[in-house]
């Protein structure tokens, strides 16, 4: 049997792609699929740590934020993550893994802080580490979170499982012509403002040396093709 092309991986799972056909919320079907997948690579043995998004509940750039203060609606965003950080640790406890979710924000009668030694030994023993309230700050997103936890713990690779399958020469959602690059580096994502990672994240995951495999959740299969070293999405790389 072949082997994994990875030990240890940082998957970055969109709160957003958490809703399914649903127009917000956690959509149970959805999520079950998400853990499935995530159980699968699980038991071929990969370290495997998460970090979760929260867009499905609250964007501190939303709409629905208007007129409030950025920094207070960032922490509702944070806020949000750690609801669904639950609920995938919960999902994940159904589906026979043990996850344990580390916050980056004090909220101690419901998740242990996040603890860099902590993490590390929960994934030496196996555990999925579930990553919450991003990077504790606001006007950051979790795809930083995701490039910081990523380098802290020494992740071979950052997994961006999002809606689309890749990076595109545009935003694919509104442009019918935009193609997929097979793989791009960091500085000419940045210099071109590809929009599916933040700057941060890119720069972040760029210094680090760290590469980022963009690639689609809604995809069957499509984590484990990824894990495998196989040909799927777009890898942004140094
Ligand atoms: N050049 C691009 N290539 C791919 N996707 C892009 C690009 N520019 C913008 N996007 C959009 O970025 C989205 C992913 O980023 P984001 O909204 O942060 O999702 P997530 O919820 O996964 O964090 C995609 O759904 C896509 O519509
Ligand atoms: O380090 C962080 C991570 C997240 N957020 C807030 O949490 C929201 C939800 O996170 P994100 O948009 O990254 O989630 P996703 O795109 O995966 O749904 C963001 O809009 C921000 O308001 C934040 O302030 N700091």
């Amino acid at each position: 049997m072949t082997k994994p092309a990875y030990q240890r991986v940082l998957l970055k799972l969109s709160g957003e792609a958490l809703m399914g056909d649903d127009p917000f919320g956690i959509n149970r079907a959805t999520i079950e699929r998400m853990v499935a997948d995530v159980a699968e690579v699980s038991k071929l043995g990969v370290e495997l740590a998460v970090v979760i998004g929260g867009g499905n509940i609250f964007r501190g750039v939303a709409p629905g934020a208007q007129g409030m203060d950025r920094a207070t609606a960032d922490y509702m965003g944070m806020l949000a993550t750690v609801m669904n950080a639950l609920a995938l640790a919960d999902a994940m406890r159904q589906q026979g893994i043990t996850a344990r979710v580390m916050s980056a924000i004090g909220i101690e009668q419901v998740v242990e802080p996040y603890v860099r030694p902590k993490a590390l030994q929960y994934l030496e023993e196996g555990k999925v580490v579930v990553f919450a309230a991003g990077t504790g700050n606001p006007f950051f997103t979790t795809d930083t979170a995701a490039a910081l936890r990523g380098s802290e713990i020494s992740a071979e690779i950052v997994l961006k499982a999002t809606k689309v399958d890749g990076v595109y020469t545009a935003d694919p959602k509104k442009d019918p012509h935009a193609t997929r690059y097979e793989q791009i580096s960091f500085d000419e994502a940045i210099a071109k403002h590809l929009q599916v990672m933040d700057a941060t994240a890119f720069a972040l995951c760029r210094d680090q040396k760290l590469p980022i495999k963009v690639f689609s959740i809604v995809k069957p299969g499509a984590l484990k093709r990824v894990i495998m070293g196989e040909d799927e999405g777009t890898l942004v790389h140094v």
